[in-house]
């Protein structure tokens, strides 16, 4: 579990990340989100110890990092791409890592062989493509075996089959126990892979909810519904009596907008409308993002526990879609 508490990072007098406080819990995981420039490499190094925060606390299962006997099998990270001595085979590199946590050769084949870089091991790392790469920087994370991972961006330069073998891997070694935050900035990407999302706007918390939740409330003000019915017009009619909008669409479909779910739910049933398709459309996370990073600046001055879990009725204080 890592544990960011109230944590404020400032480069040249300004925040970069401003009393940001969030839990990587085990067992599942969390994406990590925001707008370029929005802090989460700097709050990734503040978990790693490799920048001091100006105030707050990291503590990884319950201690700073740099004060764990092993702090490679207390949490592993994949963080900055570049790595080892291009001379070097990967082989030859993830040996040397091993030995200063004291971890034998039958661990490096093992990690090799997770990563799928069994074939290439005796290759040399700097004429690896950016995939390779990212899959060496994986292995290497996961040598010690670790309760934690942080992997910055990781599928930069994957191909879709690496993307997939990124997304089932991270979700095995969340399964078994560890807490992973996986930090990207493709969003749809995220949707598929993360089950919890800490959204940051400015260095400053926006969001830190269930993925499938954040999708949710962002339907709920949309207020979007697919609809099939032989009784179009008349529909078309009473929606448009009462405030909403019917527009077609080719696939024979009808779409409203503009009307509360229950609200036109109860339209058409007082009406005796037949219908044959009745779909609330879900907003993507990729939706759901872009609106709450809409203007992270505005967002300063709002309420954000809103957003926040444990409270109790986060739906009413969700910006609207527009
Ligand atoms: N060592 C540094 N000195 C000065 N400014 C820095 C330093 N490191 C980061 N910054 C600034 O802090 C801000 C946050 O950068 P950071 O890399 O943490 O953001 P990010 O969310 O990871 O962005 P990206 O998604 O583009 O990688 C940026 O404005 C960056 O220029």
């Amino acid at each position: 579990m890592i544990e960011v508490i109230g944590v404020t990072k400032k480069y040249g007098g300004k925040p970069v990340v401003d009393d940001l406080s969030f839990t990587i819990r085990p067992g599942i995981v969390t994406g990590f989100l925001g707008p370029n420039g929005s802090g989460k490499t700097t709050t990734m190094r503040m978990i790693l110890g490799l920048t001091q925060p100006d105030s707050g606390t990291v503590l990884v299962d319950g201690i700073p990092f740099a004060e764990h006997r092993n702090p490679m099998g207390a949490l592993g990270a994949l963080i900055d791409t570049k790595q080892g001595h291009p001379g070097r085979s990967a082989f030859r590199h993830l040996q040397a890592v091993a030995a200063t946590a004291g971890i034998g050769t039958s661990r490096v084949r093992e990690v090799l062989e997770t990563v799928g870089l069994t074939d290439v091991a005796d290759r040399r790392i700097g004429g690896f493509s950016l995939g390779m790469t990212q899959r060496l920087g994986v292995a290497t994370a996961l040598l010690a075996d670790p309760s934690s991972l942080i992997l910055d961006e990781p599928i930069n330069g994957l191909d879709p089959d690496g993307i997939l073998w990124m997304r089932n891997l991270v979700r095995t070694l969340a399964a078994e126990g560890r807490a992973v935050l996986l930090s990207s900035h493709l969003m749809s990407e995220m949707a598929l892979t993360a089950h919890h999302a800490v959204v940051i706007g400015q260095g400053r918390l926006i969001a830190d909810a269930a993925v499938s939740s954040l999708i949710h409330r962002s339907t709920a003000t949309s207020q979007v519904v697919s609809v099939r019915t032989p009784q179009d017009e008349e529909l078309g009619r009473l929606v448009h009596t009462a405030g909403g909008r019917m527009s077609h669409e080719p696939d024979g479909s009808h779409r409203v907008d503009g009307l509360a779910l229950e609200d036109l739910s109860e339209l058409i049933a007082s009406h005796g409308i037949r219908l044959h398709e009745f779909t609330p459309l879900r907003a993507s996370l990729e939706e759901a993002y872009t609106e709450l990073v809409a203007d992270s600046v505005t967002f300063r001055g709002r309420d954000v526990s809103a957003l926040h879990p444990d409270t109790p009725d986060p739906a009413r204080q969700m910006p609207s879609m527009k």
